[in-house]
């Protein structure tokens, strides 16, 4: 990318976006081009058809998506299939028509089969059935790696898709119903700690394995892909390393340092049993993780005591 292309971030007020857009400004690109979901609905195909034809970006990372941990998946499925298919398909086609150079595309670890070997090589994609709670995103996920492959197969458009595993950092989603398990589980220990509460309720068995990336090194290796891979198989983005939920909730007590006890809701789903990216492609193109999951969870905390009063409502 040239230091003055006009790139446009999807998305940039959220995890992925915003660290995107602190990634391309400590690199010296300036020229960067957003909108906040009031100011373009990227679902309206009218809408977003008139923001390319006027503004003509060049190169697009598409972080904009609706998003959210295991129950939101499961309860908005509707939303979570209708949503995403329209941003995706609208800024795919939108892209294509008005010449863009290059697109990201951003996936997610559940575009797997649920029981698929581990670690998930990308060829694994469409070998078995999804699980159930995060079946209408994964549809729509897989969707955008197929318009990403299909406009390159037919109008040979430079669009490229990564699967990033689980995410945490700043400006992540705090909400106790629809979060993911990271950033539930700081604001559910920093909350009991600072109100005395005996016991903090956490979701499923524990036995669940997930691996987590810090949302930086992933605005890296999304810079890193956009800069340096043209291929059309997309690429896995993760640590290769995973945990128990049991290990991650007890890392996090330590980090927010609450000693009350932990009650398991086996009422709430588990979901997959194992996601662990093979990330073998990735590091053989040149890139790797420099976040690891201690320093990034004292990191996290740190910046949810700094901006509590903005992430809790
Ligand atoms: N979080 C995670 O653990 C993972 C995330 N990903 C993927 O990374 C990407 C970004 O996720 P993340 O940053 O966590 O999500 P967030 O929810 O933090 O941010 C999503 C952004 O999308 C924008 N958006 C949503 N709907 C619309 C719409 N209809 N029109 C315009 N903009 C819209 C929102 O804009 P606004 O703020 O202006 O409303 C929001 O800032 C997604 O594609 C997601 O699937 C993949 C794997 C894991
Ligand atoms: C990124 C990924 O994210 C989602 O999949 P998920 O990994 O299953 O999501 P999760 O982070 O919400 O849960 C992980 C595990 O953690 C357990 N868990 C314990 N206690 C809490 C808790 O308090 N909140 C939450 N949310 N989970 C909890 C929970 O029961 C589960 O076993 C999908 O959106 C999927 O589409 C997707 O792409």
């Amino acid at each position: 990318m040239e230091k003055n292309a006009k790139i446009y971030v999807a998305g940039h007020r959220g995890m992925v976006g915003s660290a995107i857009v602190r990634k391309l400004q400590a690199e010296g690109f300036e020229n960067l081009l957003v909108r906040t979901s009031s100011e373009l609905d990227l679902r309206n195909q009218a809408a977003v058809e008139d923001f390319f034809a006027t503004e003509k970006p060049e190169y697009v990372f598409l972080a904009a998506a609706k998003v959210g941990g295991i129950v939101a998946n499961n309860t908005y499925r509707a939303d979570f299939l209708y949503d995403n298919l329209l941003i995706e398909a609208n800024i795919i086609h939108q892209s294509y028509r008005t010449g863009v150079k290059k697109l990201l595309f951003l996936g997610s670890s559940c575009i797997y089969p649920k029981l698929a070997p581990q670690p998930l090589k990308e060829e694994y994609l469409l070998s078995g059935f999804l699980e159930q709670t995060n079946e209408p995103y994964a549809i729509a996920k897989i969707t955008g790696i197929k318009l990403c492959e299909s406009y390159r197969r037919q109008y040979g458009c430079n669009f490229i898709s990564a699967m990033p595993t689980n995410l945490y950092g700043p400006n992540d989603n705090y909400d106790l119903q629809n979060s993911h398990v990271l950033p539930a589980l700081i604001r559910k220990f920093h909350e009991a700690k600072v109100n005395n509460q005996p016991a903090v309720e956490v979701w499923g068995t524990g036995s669940p394995r997930r691996e987590f990336l810090h949302a930086d090194d992933l605005a890296d290796a999304c810079f890193f892909l956009m800069e340096h891979y043209d291929d059309e198989l997309f690429v896995n983005i993760g640590t290769g390393v995973d945990e128990t939920i049991r290990e991650l909730v007890d890392q996090v007590q330590q980090v927010v340092g609450y000693e009350g006890e932990v009650h398991w809701n086996t009422d709430k789903p588990d979901g997959t049993p194992r996601k662990l990216m093979d990330v073998s492609r990735l590091h053989a193109l040149g890139w790797k993780h420099t976040t690891s999951l201690k320093d990034g969870l004292e990191l996290t905390y740190q910046d949810f005591l700094a901006n509590e009063e903005l992430y809790v409502e």
